[in-house]
């Protein structure tokens, strides 16, 4: 299967740069400028709009649409409602990042609204933004993963089968991100292992590869969008952390490691291991 999912990632990576999506964001201002810069870094163009009075109109025009939780207010809570309407309809593709949802009711009731009356392809969140979505119990606060969440050898096997349940429920795919990701869709799971810990040390990063995964996600394989977000932030993570000396030159780097990887680069750093179903 990795080998296969190699030639995936290039042919949707090559297509992203060929045919440019607009990929509409409704997002939070904490890390919406890292996310456009992402988008664009690999070929797509960002378009952030959130009035409730133009957002069907920008959503119709999209090739996919990322909506994010991270700073909810009720305008966002009322255009992302009609987007979420309007892609379904459409039939665009669209990413939930789950933002806080283990932190503010507020944001789980309308997380679980998208879900039941949208129609996500890819479900995205910390680890434990993720259980707290399967009704699990968990241990974040705030917009943070709690550690006793963390992904270890010992609860793959019971994440793998929390989550399968809830993919089978929603169709979606699963993203779960930490120290390692877990990907999962109803037939699939993979532990996703490039990353640094640098990239927990700037405001954003999981936005980011949500802006990256929904880049890739125009091209309509939900699975390989997420890996590729996922692999791509984690090699570039890697690569900056070599070339920078503190937070903020890690950001810089970050972003051009992003738009300079290669296909070469991509394949000989990517850590993915399976687990079967
Ligand atoms: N300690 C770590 N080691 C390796 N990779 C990491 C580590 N921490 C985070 N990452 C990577 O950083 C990216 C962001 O994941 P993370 O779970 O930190 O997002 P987040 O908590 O949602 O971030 P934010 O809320 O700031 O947007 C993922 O690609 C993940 O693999
Ligand atoms: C710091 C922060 N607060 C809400 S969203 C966000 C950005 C990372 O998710």
């Amino acid at each position: 299967m990795i080998k296969q999912l190699e030639n995936q990632l290039k042919s949707v990576r090559d297509a992203t740069k060929r045919e440019q999506p607009l990929i509409h964001c409704i997002t939070n201002p904490i890390s919406i400028h890292g996310c456009a810069n992402m988008i664009l870094a690999v070929g797509a163009r960002p378009m952030m709009a959130e009035h409730p009075m133009e957002v069907e109109g920008i959503t119709k025009t999209a090739g996919a649409l990322m909506l994010n939780l991270g700073n909810i207010t009720d305008v966002r809570i009322e255009s992302m409602k009609c987007s979420a309407r309007t892609a379904a309809k459409e039939g665009i593709p669209v990413l939930l990042d789950l933002v806080g949802v283990s932190c503010s009711k507020i944001r789980m009731e309308l997380a679980m609204e998208l879900i039941e009356k949208g129609k996500i392809q890819i479900l995205k969140g910390n680890i434990s933004e993720l259980l707290a979505i399967a009704g699990q119990p968990f241990h974040g606060t705030g917009i943070d993963a709690g550690a006793e969440d963390a992904m270890t050898g010992d609860n793959e096997e019971e994440r793998k089968e929390i989550f399968r349940r809830v993919s089978k429920k929603t169709g979606s795919v699963l993203l779960a991100t930490g120290a390692k990701d877990l990907l999962v869709d109803q037939n699939r799971c993979l532990i996703l292992e490039n990353g640094v810990p640098e990239l927990s040390g700037i405001t954003g990063s999981g936005c980011m590869v949500g802006a990256l995964s929904a880049a890739f996600l125009a091209q309509r394989d939900p699975f390989v969008a997420a890996l590729l977000g996922t692999s791509v932030m984690g090699i570039a993570g890697e690569i900056a952390a070599k070339r920078s000396t503190g937070p903020g030159s890690f950001q810089m780097e970050l972003l051009d490691a992003v738009a300079g990887l290669t296909q070469e680069e991509l394949e000989a750093r990517i850590r993915i291991r399976e687990i079967g179903i």
